[in-house]
């Protein structure tokens, strides 16, 4: 198989991939217009952010696995990717640390001007008068919106900075907050008007995009902070910078919609105008851990579908086929058997959706599940019966 890794990965991780035996393509400049046009040889295509298009799946006859080396998979036309039966997968929860650690240090940076201090030192001024008016983070409460895999090394961090924690996340029940030591919100609103720091931790989605809307930055308190590490489209943009341009709030920003797609290089923002805003350059998963952390799981998701077909972490499998019926087959391990159910089944127009066949010790006999959109006759579970060389037995249940 070839592999092609079209960002930036830690050289273990390209030898790891080589060891599997596999052709590796590393790329670690690649830009969306250099994979729009296709790969024609890659099976498996490996990214951290670069964009993967409808246009590159289109175009890359022979992919069959997609990788996403981080969490967040907005990155990846998933749709166009499920539409020609390729799957995409991702790597959760192995950069969670690296980007929680950014969390609280853009919170502390902005409670203690630490980018103004460094911009002044550098230009030679000192300026201890300006910069002693920090506030003090001990006691402040946090709110979290997103008790996932960040938001829960945030929620830890917070408590060791001694700041009580209000949070929302869709499944976060009351006594689960209460096992957190944590309070718990009944909506987004709620923490906002009731926290001195908002941090958003979502995944984005239809559901979860622009929820950080006007509105709810609006019951932020005076003098409340921002922060944003999740994606820049979780939050309403526009009302974000309306509410920093009034001096109101303070944020720091990890995700900013107008990030460029270069790695390096010159750029423009409206948020340099702002003297209330630190941004820092999508770095939350760039640590040297996260980064090992995330590569071997890249590597291993790749070392599963090569070696047994599986993938893990699989995002776009359907998880409700809605077929009502399923037929197990107990069968001798030989050719055509699978076959010659099938061909029963086609004839009855019946369609399969989804099919395992797994083999027992001894490698005599086998095991075949499958998921019919339609109820087989009584005439087709005799005629499969009937084959008494090749099945052992099959049995048709109701889901
Ligand atoms: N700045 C960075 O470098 C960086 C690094 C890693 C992840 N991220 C971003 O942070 C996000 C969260 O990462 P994570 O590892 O905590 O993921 P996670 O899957 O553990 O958590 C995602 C959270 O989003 C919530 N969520 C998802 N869909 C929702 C919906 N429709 N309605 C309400 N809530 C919904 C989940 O309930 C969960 O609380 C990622 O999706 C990614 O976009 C950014
Ligand atoms: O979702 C993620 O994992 C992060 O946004 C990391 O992005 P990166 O791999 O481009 O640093």
């Amino acid at each position: 198989m070839t592999v092609f890794v079209a960002d930036k990965l830690p050289d273990e991780a390209i030898s790891e991939l080589e060891n599997l035996g596999q052709n590796v393509i590393n790329h670690p400049t690649a830009t969306a217009s250099d994979l729009d046009s296709g790969l024609s040889d890659a099976n498996v295509l490996i990214v951290r952010s670069t964009v993967v298009s409808k246009s590159c799946i289109e175009n890359s006859p022979n992919l069959s696995l997609i990788v996403r080396a981080g969490a967040g998979v907005n990155n990846i036309d998933i749709e166009a990717a499920s539409n020609l039966g390729i799957y995409v997968a991702n790597c959760p929860g192995k950069n969670a640390i690296a980007v929680a650690e950014l969390t609280m240090g853009l919170i502390v940076s902005l409670d203690r001007y630490l980018g103004d201090n460094v911009v002044d030192f550098k230009a030679g001024k000192w300026n201890k008068a300006t910069y002693s008016k920090a506030d003090g983070l001990y006691g402040k409460v946090l709110g979290v919106i997103g008790v996932g895999q960040i938001g829960s090394e945030v929620i830890t961090r917070a408590k060791a900075f001694g700041m009580p924690v209000i949070a929302w996340s869709r499944s976060l029940t009351p006594q689960k907050a209460e096992e957190l030591d944590i309070i718990h919100a009944e909506s987004i609103e709620e923490v906002a008007s009731k926290c001195d720091i908002l941090s958003v931790h979502l995944a984005i989605n239809n559901q979860t995009k622009g929820i950080i809307s006007k509105e709810v930055l609006s019951k932020l308190k005076d003098g409340a902070y921002f922060i944003n590490t999740s994606r820049a489209g979780i939050v309403d943009e526009d009302a974000l910078f309306e509410e920093l341009k009034s001096g109101r709030i303070k944020a720091g920003l990890d995700v900013i919609s107008d990030e460029p797609e270069f790695k390096q290089g010159e750029f423009t923002s409206r948020f340099q105008e702002l003297d209330n805003v630190y941004v820092s350059h999508h770095i939350g998963a760039s640590t040297k851990q996260a980064q090992l952390a995330v590569a071997s799981d890249a590597v291993d998701i790749v070392r599963g579908y090569v070696q047994e077909g599986q993938v893990r972490n699989w995002l776009n499998r359907c998880e409700h086929t809605d077929a009502p019926w399923q037929l197990v087959v107990r069968h001798y391990d030989k050719p055509g058997v699978i076959a010659n159910v099938m061909n029963e089944l086609k004839q009855a127009d019946i369609n399969a959706q989804e099919l395992t066949n797994v083999i027992f010790e001894g490698k005599q006999t086998a095991c075949c599940t499958i998921q019919l959109d339609a109820e087989p006759s009584s005439e087709i579970m005799k005629s499969i019966r009937t084959r008494q060389d090749e099945v052992i037995s099959a049995t048709l249940i109701q889901l």
